[in-house]
């Protein structure tokens, strides 16, 4: 079986304009003390986009960085409008082939690149870990077998679909609805969750038979470029799987703008999904939009703290905070408060921060230099507000090995004494930091957890069912877990309301954004 290893692959770039570089590099590392030899010129491992069923090298690269050491370690592709360019080529000339196979045929490919990834899961796991700096054991347990699942659920889900009729006897009708693939599907996909999130939208749309472009983030690009090694073995067609790798504002918004990519399906934040909108508005485009969250707890009085307060930690902090669904407002009923906040902070402390290779490291390093200042700045901002921070950054100490000093890591941190109108409490934070309030009433929690622009997820912790129904039917979010969180019902619809997006995913819900409907009429 063809190896996916990384040295495999390990490209050297030989151009003029990197010699410089790493000479440029090698004296900051001297002068940083870092021993760097001549001869040991640090192999980067180099990417190049997947367009047609072939690996293409870009003449322009970005440098990627391992987050748990602040060091660059692989060039990804700085693509444009000519790598999308050929991608809608390629794309265009597979779809006629690839939507005519039976979904049958196409459920097949599925389970077999389902087969080969799952076959790859340590390969893909260890270098997922590398790329996102999250630990081994969540990519091992949770990034890669979902990236597998997300391939077997739609090759099993596209088989099930019914379609609509209707009888008009007396006017000798009948109507029934088809569907069809859509064409060219643009697919964005963030960096907190890479290959899991990639294939959450690949698997749906090449199952409807469509073709791709995928753009994954420029900050994690690793496991999307392995994943197309195992495309052709898997029976995916050349062009049907195009991955095309670069900035948001360079490639992505050539891909957006593109008037032969009719669907984008995004998920990442706010601010860009505003981009895309306004970018793809002149051709009428179909878009999936699943932003971000300020996910509130609600923790009432009988609730069971033994299974609230584990669960809750970890929907704080699982992914370094870095999940759009993780649990950034705790609400406690008073009477329960200050127990709460003492076992609470107690069992945070156990959350322990480690170098991502470390398997019994509950959380690693934040996706960048960049996006660690940004969560850091929210805890100085509480501080100056006169909140109280119980544990975590500036409370305790982080003790890291010498060579992770310069990594993206911070501690799981616990705000208290924070007012709702603070940005804390209003604005994706997106990282290791939650706050947690005291309330008096059911009334009183369902207005303040509603009070924010996002509306994605929520969890409600109480023994009491009338209760639990009533009060998760209140709140104003596309998803509400009580007692317990991310149980996940592909089946379903996923995805948030208000500023947490447009659209939902899942097998009804991705089958019918990936398809186009038609009504036709028969008159007998
Ligand atoms: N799943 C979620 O809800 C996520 C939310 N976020 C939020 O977004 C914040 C910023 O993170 P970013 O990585 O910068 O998210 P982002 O939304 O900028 O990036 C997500 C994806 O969109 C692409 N992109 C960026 N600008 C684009 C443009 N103009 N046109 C087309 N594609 C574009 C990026 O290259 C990446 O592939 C985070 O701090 C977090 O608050 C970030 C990642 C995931
Ligand atoms: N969209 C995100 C998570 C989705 C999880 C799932 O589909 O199970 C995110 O973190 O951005």
């Amino acid at each position: 079986m063809r190896t996916l290893g990384l040295e495999a692959r390990v490209g050297l770039t030989q151009g003029r304009e990197r010699s410089n570089e790493n000479r440029r590099r090698q004296l900051r590392r001297r002068k940083a003390g870092v021993a760097f030899t001549m001869a040991g010129t640090k192999a980067l491992l180099t990417l190049e986009n997947f367009i047609n069923g072939k690996f293409v090298p870009c003449n322009s690269c970005l440098d990627s960085y391992d987050p748990s050491t602040g060091e660059v370690y692989c060039r990804v592709p700085n693509s444009g409008k000519e790598e999308i360019e050929a991608a809608v080529e390629a794309a265009r000339a597979a779809f006629p082939s690839w939507s005519a196979r039976s979904p049958q045929e196409r459920s097949q490919v599925l389970h077999r690149l389902a087969d080969l990834l799952e076959q790859s899961l340590e390969e893909l796991a260890q270098a997922e870990s590398r790329d996102q700096g999250k630990t081994i054991t969540l990519a091992r347990t949770m990034d890669i077998p979902r990236s597998v699942q997300n391939f077997r659920f739609f090759a099993s889900s596209i088989l099930h679909h019914t379609s609509e009729c209707t009888h008009m006897d007396h006017l000798g009708c009948l109507h029934y609805t088809v569907r069809a693939p859509v064409g060219i599907a643009g697919l964005i996909s963030p960096w907190n969750l890479p290959l899991y999130l990639l294939t959450w939208k690949v698997a749906p749309a090449i199952a409807a038979g469509n073709t791709v472009i995928a753009k994954p983030s420029e900050l994690t690009s690793v496991t999307a470029w392995m994943m197309c090694k195992l495309l052709e073995k898997a029976g995916v067609p050349p062009g049907v799987v195009n991955i095309v790798f670069g900035t948001g504002p360079r490639v992505g918004e050539a891909l957006v703008s593109h008037p032969e990519v009719p669907l984008i399906s995004f998920t990442g934040s706010q601010p860009t999904a505003e981009r895309i909108t306004q970018l793809s508005a002149p051709h009428c485009k179909k878009l999936s939009l699943e932003l971000g969250g300020k996910n509130p707890a609600i923790i009432f009085e009988d609730a069971n703290l033994e299974e609230c307060i584990p669960t809750t930690v970890r929907s704080s902090f699982a992914n370094q905070g870095e999940i759009c669904l993780c649990t950034s407002r705790i609400f406690v009923q008073k009477s329960i408060y200050s127990e709460f906040l003492e076992k609470f902070v107690q069992a945070t402390r156990m959350w322990k921060v480690g170098i991502p290779s470390d398997p019994s490291a509950s959380m690693g390093a934040l996706i960048s230099k960049a996006h660690l200042e940004k969560v850091r700045s929210y805890i100085k901002r509480a501080r100056s507000e006169g909140a109280r921070i119980l544990c975590g950054e500036g409370v305790d100490t982080l003790s890291l090995p010498s060579r992770n000093r310069a990594g993206y890591f911070m501690l799981p941190t616990v705000i208290t004494d924070i007012k709702d109108e603070s940005c804390c409490m209003k604005e994706e934070i997106f990282g290791p930091v939650t706050c947690v309030v005291p309330f008096e009433s059911e009334e009183e929690v369902i207005q303040r957890a509603n009070s924010v622009k996002y509306g994605l997820a929520a969890t409600v912790w109480s023994s009491n069912v009338g209760r639990i129904h009533r009060v998760a039917k209140k709140l104003r979010s596309g998803l509400v877990w009580t007692n317990c969180w991310l149980i996940r019902e592909l089946n379903l619809p996923f995805g948030g309301m208000k500023s947490s997006g447009v659209g939902r995913e899942g097998a009804k819900d991705s089958y019918e954004f990936f398809t186009e409907v038609k009504t036709i009429t028969i008159k007998h």
